[in-house]
């Protein structure tokens, strides 16, 4: 087991905003952690530390054993799968599937006169097959729905073997059958034990895919709590991290949260 992230009283300041405050968290490369909180709370700011896309302002974050600000992150950051929605925006709407999917390999976006070998090519064909697009390949990224684009995301952030996962909120605007079709997904792969370790930014418990193993919960930048789902996910704790009255309860290896 190693640890593939390590934030030791980490605090982030913008203006007169502490947008984190003291943040302590672990992560152990066998781990698949939610992170949880309302609208504001900090949780893509963490996400963009974990990614080495933003540095702390205090406290010391270590991601992949590497120290940020002592590091160099040309080098870290192809070690990290990242999708989020503001990268894809970052994909042309004509560029072939199979492209924006193996343009990852030399971390650009939108093919241009790089050269692809054919073991990229392939890589990229069988992370398509294994998120449910071979059939897209050839289609242009603009022509999918958003469901499927979500998928493209997470190919091309697997594409290149990364050490850990992040996620940006990858469920956001599906649809009922598109969201439960990338839950599915994301559960299979999430159980895998060959899969990296996972970070994953969601404002639903439902949302949580099977094989998840620890949350974060996170309320105005503080850590609320932070453990294994069962600890984590109780009503009390996630009332405190709302402000609202809320039952949580497991249904199978899904989670439902409702106002009390
Ligand atoms: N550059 C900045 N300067 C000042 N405030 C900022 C800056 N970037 C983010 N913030 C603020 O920091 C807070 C946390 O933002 P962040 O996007 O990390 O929250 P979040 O939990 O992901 O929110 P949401 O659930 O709405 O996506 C917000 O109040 C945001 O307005």
């Amino acid at each position: 087991m190693a640890r593939v992230l390590d934030f030791d009283d980490v605090s982030l300041v913008r203006g007169d905003t502490r947008i984190l405050d003291g943040v302590h968290w672990q992560v152990e490369d066998d781990q698949r952690w939610v992170v949880l909180g309302p609208n504001g709370a900090g949780k893509t700011t963490l996400l963009q530390l974990a990614a080495s896309h933003l540095h702390p302002s205090s406290g010391v974050v270590r991601v992949l054993d590497e120290e940020l600000g002592h590091s160099d992150v040309r080098e870290l950051r192809p070690r990290i799968g990242f999708a989020s929605t503001a990268l894809a925006r970052q994909i042309p709407g004509d560029e072939r599937v199979l492209d924006a999917v193996m343009t990852a390999a030399h971390s650009v976006t939108g093919r241009w006169n790089e050269e692809y070998e054919e073991v990229d090519e392939r890589r990229a064909h069988r992370v398509l097959r294994e998120w449910k697009l071979d059939q897209f390949a050839e289609r242009t990224f603009g022509t999918l729905s958003d469901g499927e684009q979500k998928r493209v995301q997470i190919a091309r952030s697997i594409m290149t073997d990364p050490e850990m996962l992040l996620l940006d909120e990858p469920a956001a605007s599906l649809d009922l059958g598109a969201r439960e079709e990338l839950v599915q997904l994301l559960g299979a792969y999430a159980s895998e034990p060959s899969s990296p370790a996972m970070v994953m930014v969601t404002h639903h418990v439902e949302e949580i895919p099977a094989g998840f193993t620890h949350a974060l919960l996170l309320s105005a930048g503080h850590v609320v709590s932070a453990g294994t789902l069962d600890e984590v996910l109780t009503s009390e704790r996630l009332s405190e991290a709302f402000g609202l009255a809320l039952n949580v309860w497991r249904e199978g290896d899904r989670f439902v949260a409702r106002a009390a």
